[in-house]
């Protein structure tokens, strides 16, 4: 994989963005830039719209109301964005055909895909279980799997979410090595987590939400030195928010 230059893509924009559904207020008047740089880590409690927030910014779901732009322009495409959810489904062949798969559906060319699968294999450690089928690798293997799958159409943004939510601590470990190689090639990571270790090892940015609302943003360091927010600190010192 290739060091990127900065993408039109970015910044991603919301301007008062709501999202209503049956009946309820998932997200509510959300104003956020994502911008080139260091990973932005979404934090809060269940529930509170991180997941809806990564399906709008990746593009796979429209506000109510406001409005979402990519590089200062609206109904972008997302050919150079892709989104790892929590449980990836890998399909029934091999490692390597999972990225083939990926590839031609990307519309790489024919004539690169070994060495692009051989690339995306050697960057997430499995280039010894290319010929294994998909399914039976380990959880933290597929989701590995997961990460070059979704690296194979060479994004300018990567959207992850809970991307180690039920992995021991060495396959997280695995998992964090990949998403920091992933920053420093100048693909910008946008992930939720409701894990603050987490958050403190790979964030730049936090993006703090709660029952829907963005209740604090702000450079990773001072937000876990110096809280803002009665809620941010709360949920820093473990207290349960509800
Ligand atoms: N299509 C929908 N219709 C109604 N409610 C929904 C819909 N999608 C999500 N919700 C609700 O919106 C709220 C926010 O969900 P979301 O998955 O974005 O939160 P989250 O912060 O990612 O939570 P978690 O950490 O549990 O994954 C939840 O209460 C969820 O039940």
């Amino acid at each position: 994989m290739t060091m990127r230059a900065p993408s039109s893509e970015l910044p991603i924009k919301f301007d008062g963005v709501t999202v209503a559904a049956g009946g309820v207020t998932i997200l509510d008047d959300i104003a956020l830039t994502l911008a080139p740089g260091l990973p932005t880590v979404l934090i809060g409690p269940n529930g509170s719209g991180k997941s809806t927030l990564l399906r709008l910014a990746m593009g796979l779901l429209a506000p109510s109301r406001g409005r979402i732009t990519w590089g200062g322009l609206e109904h972008v495409p997302p050919l150079k964005r892709a989104i790892v959810f929590q449980r990836p489904a890998m399909l029934r062949r091999s490692a390597a055909a999972n990225l083939r798969f990926a590839l031609r559906a990307a519309g790489i060319p024919h004539a690169e895909h070994a060495r692009r699968i051989a690339e995306l294999l050697e960057l997430v450690g499995l280039h010894a279980l290319a010929d294994r089928a998909a399914r039976r690798l380990s959880g933290g293997e597929q989701q590995r799997l997961a990460l070059a799958r979704a690296l194979a159409r060479d994004p300018a943004v990567l959207f992850l979410d809970e991307p180690t939510a039920s992995l021991d601590p060495i396959a997280t470990k695995a998992v964090e090595d990949i998403i920091r190689a992933v920053s420093e090639r100048n693909i910008k990571v946008v992930m939720a987590t409701h894990d603050l270790g987490e958050a403190r090892r790979l964030a730049g940015e936090i993006v703090m939400l709660h029952r829907g609302r963005i209740v604090e943003t702000g450079a990773a360091a001072s937000f876990f030195d110096a809280p803002q927010t009665p809620e941010a600190g709360a949920f820093l010192a473990g207290e349960l928010l509800i």
